[in-house]
């Protein structure tokens, strides 16, 4: 029943492009969009292997990565969902593949009227604001947090009761919620005097990073400039809320909050409100889910994260500061965040989660 828009297809995105003009005509004007649309394929990581980069050159992702990632996308919300895999055949660009599946799932473009060029410019911008080179805090977590996200929002009792605003700000968080994290944590910003830490008052620092770039680039694509301003603000400060959520450190005010609302059986979940905390819920356990994965993509998580607990414990020798804890290399007999963390997210996992589906 839902509308199906092709984004993975450069021709789509032209007509899209060529479509949205409307008001102004003439051969330069046409022109001067098919030109501005070429310069953005050739800056855009999206289309990045889709569209040919110099003449004669070959495309760089045949027909047939593309078709199993398309097939992949039928299974998308099952929990064994390989989202490395998926990056692979999407040259990269699972989180923006991934983003444009599930808006075309819930029919949150013709809910919402967003514009496809904007909306891929925001997916693209976010996606490149992720660090490739860390080894656990990049775009494919990202996409991996979304797909989890995903598997929770699909979840009956909860599902029934969601508005399509309550969709898009899980999907958005969860895209979101860790664009341009430097692979180093807080307390090593804080020690290190790092802008951000000032900036931020040494509190829910990556945090806030987070938050306040996703709305920069809200901004920049003007994907929601069409929105009453009310409504775009509302947006954006409840992104911010889901955001700040993901601050581990204030996990406990999180808990204890969750154990009362079971505790008095009070979560109704026709409140906006109350689905809020849902959602903020959500996004943390889907942030830390990943030890509940088969055992081959939460290895391949458990070491992406040791190795980068590893390179802030490096970074620490070299310029001499405390070594924090669990990025010690040299100490560790065996990869301690592995055991330890495992065990811990795996806990975390298993209350939060099954307690979510059992609302
Ligand atoms: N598999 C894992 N093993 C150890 N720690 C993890 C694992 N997954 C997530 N984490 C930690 O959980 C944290 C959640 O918030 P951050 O993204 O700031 O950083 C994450 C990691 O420090
Ligand atoms: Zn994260």
């Amino acid at each position: 029943s839902h509308t199906s828009h092709d984004f993975t297809n450069p021709l789509t995105l032209l007509n899209a492009s060529a479509q949205q003009g409307g008001v102004e005509s003439g051969t330069r004007r046409k022109v001067k969009r098919l030109l501005s649309f070429q310069r953005y394929c050739h800056d855009s990581r999206l289309l990045r292997g889709l569209v040919p980069c110099a003449p004669g050159s070959l495309h760089f992702l045949d027909d047939d990565y593309l078709g199993q990632a398309a097939h992949m996308l039928s299974k998308v919300g099952t929990w064994n969902f390989d989202i490395f895999l998926f990056d692979r055949l999407t040259n990269g660009n699972s989180l923006v593949t991934l983003m444009c599946h599930l808006f075309n799932v819930y029919d949150l473009v013709h809910h919402f009227q967003l514009d496809m060029v904007k909306l891929h410019r925001f997916l693209g911008m976010v996606q490149e604001d992720y660090h490739s080179h860390n080894p656990y805090h990049n775009a494919v977590h990202a996409a991996d947090v979304t797909q989890a996200m995903y598997c929770y929002l699909k979840e009956p009792r909860l599902a029934e009761q969601l508005s399509p605003l309550d969709v898009f700000l899980g999907l958005m968080a969860a895209a979101a919620h860790d664009v341009d994290h430097p692979g180093v944590n807080q307390p090593f910003l804080i020690k290190t005097k790092h802008h951000l830490a000032s900036l931020y008052q040494n509190t829910s620092v990556l945090e806030s990073h987070h938050w306040r770039s996703t709305v920069g680039m809200l901004r920049e694509s003007g994907l929601l400039s069409h929105l009453p301003a009310d409504m775009s603000q509302d947006i954006e400060q409840q992104l911010g809320s889901l955001i700040l959520a993901t601050d581990i450190s204030r996990q406990n005010e999180f808990l204890l909050t969750f154990r009362e609302h079971l505790d008095n059986q009070d979560l109704d979940l026709q409140l906006a409100s109350h689905r809020h905390f849902i959602l903020q819920i959500a996004l943390k356990c889907a942030d830390v889910c990943n030890p509940c994965r088969v055992w081959e993509l939460s290895r391949q998580w458990s070491e992406r994260v040791c190795e980068e607990f590893y390179r802030q414990g490096d970074l620490e020798r070299q310029f001499d500061l405390e070594i924090s804890p669990l990025c010690n290399q040299q100490a560790d007999s065996v990869p301690l965040c592995f055991l330890v963390s495992e065990y811990l997210c795996f806990l975390y996992i298993k209350t939060s989660s099954s307690v979510i589906f059992s609302l």
